[in-house]
């Protein structure tokens, strides 16, 4: 097909989440490390194997009594001996707390002895620090349950700890190790080969006067590995379309991609290189979605495998690739969190174009109404590269559209975990 009717952005979402399919692609599960696990998305439900806390415990060093020693008018009780944290208080209190008139000093996280009915804080105790065995210490009655973390009160055995598609986080890593959970099952990182070029994109640090140094290639990297793509090897073309075959034929058959994300070379020059050697192939389609920048694209399938190819210039490549290959690798192969979109009220009025679906770069804050808000980062244009470094989101204008300051709109943030540095 040849410059067909443009796609919607939506649409062409949906028709490369097809192409893969169509060819076969899938999620793949693999057992990682826990260490290795974070920011990737489980294959399993993780079930608890044991309660958590695994025993009821003290949340203060203090002294431990139980329900009659609790009730008791007088006030006045004997030490009994110390239970440190890590110690089973079974050793020393093998009938459990059975004496009215005693209490049990116990440290913060130590397991309860039987029959623990409230822990008080040693500091609200006379003496305010611990007694020696035996010493008489004065101990204020407190509610029953006071300061007893009980077994399970955070999670049973048995319940589900974390699910199938969530994405591991710090504190999952915590609370799995806590549960002596060593590794997971995850969602392989799809393997892409990304190629980048043309002639004027030169590798050598003494640049000719109309050559570049290649921006795409390093961004498009560094994408893959914020999106859940592994990084398999990557091309960097220049214009002749025999070299480029070859060169593509050979990684695919050395490197076993799931996925080729090109950039440049698509459009409507006499040296679209990536477009020569990809038309003919099978599931080809070149031409339009109705959306600036990131208007021209292709897809199609070269050794049963997608090929995803983008627009050149550094914006396109990047809204494009936000956009369309994000999406893609969450949709089919699980291996990143489906991207967000979030809505946002505008801090200052923008223009749309006609006929297309615009994506300036935005910023976004939180109001002290706690509304958020975007505001415009940098020019419409797609060479404006610098200028989209200040950018967390991409703000969707619909086609034709006269937006006012406070109107909303949608925003896809860039990154898959959004911060906000302090603005200089
Ligand atoms: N006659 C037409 N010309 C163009 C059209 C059109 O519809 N008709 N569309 C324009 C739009 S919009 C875009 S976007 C580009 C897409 O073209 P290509 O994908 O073929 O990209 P290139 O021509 O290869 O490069 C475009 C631009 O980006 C620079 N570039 C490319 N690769 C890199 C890189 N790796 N690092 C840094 N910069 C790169 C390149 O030098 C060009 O300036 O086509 C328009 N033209
Ligand atoms: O679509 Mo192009 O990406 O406007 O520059």
């Amino acid at each position: 097909m040849h410059d067909a009717e443009p796609f919607a952005p939506a649409e062409y979402r949906e028709h490369l989440v097809s192409l893969a399919r169509d060819l076969g692609a899938g999620p793949r599960a693999e057992r990682v490390e826990l260490a290795a696990a974070v920011g990737r998305v489980l294959a399993e439900d993780v079930v608890a194997p044991a309660d958590s806390p695994r025993f009821d415990n003290s949340q203060m060093d203090g002294y431990a009594l139980n329900a009659d020693a609790v009730g008791r008018e007088d006030r006045f009780f004997g030490a009994g001996p110390v239970v440190p944290a890590g110690t089973d208080p079974a050793k020393e209190y093998p009938l459990g707390l059975d004496r009215a008139d005693t209490v049990c000093p116990i440290m913060t996280g130590a397991k309860l002895p039987e029959g623990t009915c409230a822990v008080v804080p040693v500091e609200k105790c006379d003496p305010p620090e611990f007694a020696a065995l035996g010493a008489q210490v004065r101990v204020p009655r407190p509610p029953e349950g006071q300061f007893v973390r009980p077994a399970a009160s955070d999670l049973r055995r048995g319940e589900t700890l974390v699910s199938e598609g969530r994405t591991v986080t710090p504190q999952t890593v915590g609370a799995l190790a806590s549960q002596n959970v060593r590794s997971v099952e995850v969602w392989a990182r799809p393997r892409v080969l990304i190629c980048t070029g043309g002639e004027e994109i030169s590798q050598s640090e003494d640049l000719d006067q109309a050559q570049l140094p290649d921006a795409n290639g390093p961004m498009l990297e560094a994408l893959a590995g914020h999106h859940g793509l592994e990084v398999v090897q990557r091309i960097v073309t220049g214009d002749d379309p025999h070299d480029l075959r070859n060169r593509l034929d050979d990684a695919m058959t050395r490197r076993r991609p799931d996925l080729v994300v090109t950039s440049g070379g698509i459009s409507h020059g006499a040296f679209e290189v990536v477009r020569q050697v990809l038309e003919g192939r099978p599931r080809a389609w070149f031409g339009h979605v109705a959306q600036q920048p990131g208007g021209p694209q292709g897809c199609a399938a070269l050794a049963g495998v997608p090929v995803v190819a983008l627009p050149g210039n550094p914006v396109s490549t990047l809204v494009s690739f936000r956009l369309f290959v994000a999406p893609l690798v969450a949709q089919v192969w699980g291996a990143a969190a489906e991207p967000t979109v979030l809505a946002a009220r505008l801090s200052a009025d923008v223009e749309g174009v006609p006929a297309k679906t615009q994506f300036r770069r935005g910023r976004l804050a939180l109001g002290e109404d706690a509304t958020v808000s975007v505001e415009v980062v940098g020019g419409a244009g797609s060479h404006l590269l610098a200028q989209s470094v200040g950018a967390d989101c991409l703000i969707e204008v619909p086609p034709a559209s006269h937006l006012s300051g406070g109107d909303v709109v949608s925003v896809h943030p860039l990154a898959p975990h959004p911060h906000h540095e302090e603005q200089t």
